[in-house]
């Protein structure tokens, strides 16, 4: 027999595969997609959606037909791995998970996705992975990362929401708190129960309103960025920690919501413009006066030379995460890399609709000194691959939310798990040290 007769024994072939339509956290309909294999296994991933979208995103189909979810129906791209994907690839060697992406691409055809759908192709790529995973016996995080998979993400606690998050409040997206002096994942996790807790009290004792927004952090009318951080920092230090050395915070900016015609607007829509310059002055102030380690989206998407003069004042001392700048995507990432915009990449599987793009988006950053945050989407499932794919990349930051709504928890409850079963004296805690600069390559 010779090898190539060989090869594919043993191997777990796919047998079917089929979508359906399931409701996200904010109550739209997304894709789910279940793979079974000839190992008996049958895996299922769900589809997350973002509201401040990028530009250069790739493009998740949606029907479009008002007598259905409001014209959110994703029957299209149900059809679409039903009717077109699910035949092309049954058969094939679900661990081939490369080859399986590569299909994916070629059978859209569009540099998007948008042919059969971005959140058509997610669904399927992560699906199989799951599946081939379970096939093998082994935990996703370990199939995707091997011995390696042994980091657990630090992640950052989206404790207010703001921007096109929650209605009527900050202009900046998200305020997270960071617990850096946590010595494990479920330390940090209590932490940021307490302050989240701790915060909601605060607020409702000033008179705040204390409902949540789409990522489950308070949403309060606060008038200014600065007021929401010297809250933050009060209520640090009330709920027993120390701001900086324990609990650092970052911003999610999302600026591209608030730029307009060259100009951004970042505190109220009828105050004054910023322009870059003085809009990195702003950050540089507030870097100065809070424990800030990371700011996402400081400037907008296609302001490349706005983030370099961003990054040439700030980035030897705070992280600078492009999200809608770098869309998860190679090519931008690369860009940014050469011209220097940035230290550090979003990663967003559906931003860019399969597992091994998002893979070597991540494998791009590391290689290029800047370090990479795997992050949910504002609309979310019960699915919890993320989780499992911080781990695996050994990217040593997440990004999933506030510490209430299930489809944020399921995020943390996955971590904790994943440490419980690598062990005390296996599972790694960064703290800090997942923000210190990379050496570049
Ligand atoms: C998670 C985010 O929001 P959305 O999913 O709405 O893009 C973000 O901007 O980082
Ligand atoms: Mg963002």
């Amino acid at each position: 027999m010779s090898i190539e007769s060989l090869r594919g024994q043993g191997r777990p072939l796919i047998e079917s595969v089929r979508a359906r339509e399931v409701l996200d956290s904010r109550g739209n309909p997304t894709v789910a997609v279940a793979v079974a294999t000839s190992f008996g296994a049958v895996e299922e991933a769900m589809v997350p959606s973002g509201a401040s979208t990028g530009a250069h995103e790739a493009v998740g189909k949606r029907d479009g037909d008002k007598k259905r979810y409001n014209g959110k129906g994703v029957l299209q791209a149900v059809g679409a791995v039903n009717e077109i994907i699910g035949p092309a690839l049954e058969g094939l060697d679900a661990t081939s998970q490369r080859e399986i992406d590569r299909t994916l691409i070629e059978l859209d055809g569009t540099p998007n996705k948008a042919n059969l759908g971005a959140n058509a192709l997610l669904g399927v790529s992560l699906a199989v992975a799951r599946a081939a995973a379970i096939s093998l016996g082994v935990p996703l995080y370990r199939y995707l990362g091997g011995p390696s998979a042994a980091t657990l993400p630090v992640p950052m606690m989206n404790v207010i929401n703001g921007g096109k998050h929650a209605e009527g409040a900050l202009q900046f997206q998200e305020c997270m708190i960071v617990p850096v002096g946590a010595a494990t994942i479920a330390d940090a996790v209590r932490c940021g129960a307490e302050i989240f807790h701790t915060l909601g009290k605060m607020l409702h004792d000033a008179g705040h309103q204390t409902l949540v927004g789409d990522e489950g952090g308070y949403a309060p009318k606060l008038d200014s960025i600065d007021e929401a951080l010297a809250l933050l920092v009060q209520t640090i230090e009330k709920a027993g920690y120390r701001p900086g050395t324990e609990v650092a915070i970052a911003l999610d900016a999302a600026s591209t919501e608030f730029y307009r015609d060259g100009t951004y607007w970042p505190h109220k829509p009828d105050d004054h413009p910023f322009d870059a310059a003085q809009m990195v002055a702003l950050y540089d102030g507030l870097c100065k006066n809070y424990p800030i380690v990371s700011i996402e989206d400081g400037l907008a998407e296609d302001d490349w030379e706005g983030w370099q003069l961003l990054t040439k004042t700030l980035g030897a001392r705070v992280q600078l995460v492009g999200d809608d700048l770098f869309v998860t995507n190679v090519e931008r990432l690369q860009r940014g890399i050469r011209e220097g915009s940035g230290n550090a990449i979003l990663v967003k599987v559906n931003q860019i609709g399969t597992l091994t793009e998002t893979l070597d988006a991540v494998e791009t950053a590391h290689k290029a000194g800047y370090r990479a945050v795997i992050s949910h989407r504002s609309g979310e499932t019960e699915d919890t691959t993320i989780s499992d794919l911080a781990v695996a990349t050994g990217a040593g930051q997440i990004k999933t939310g506030s510490l209430a709504r299930s489809d944020r928890t399921a995020k943390y409850n996955r971590l904790m798990a994943i440490a419980e079963e690598l062990g005390a004296s296996t599972a790694r805690y960064p703290g800090r040290s997942a923000f210190a600069a990379l050496t570049r390559a």
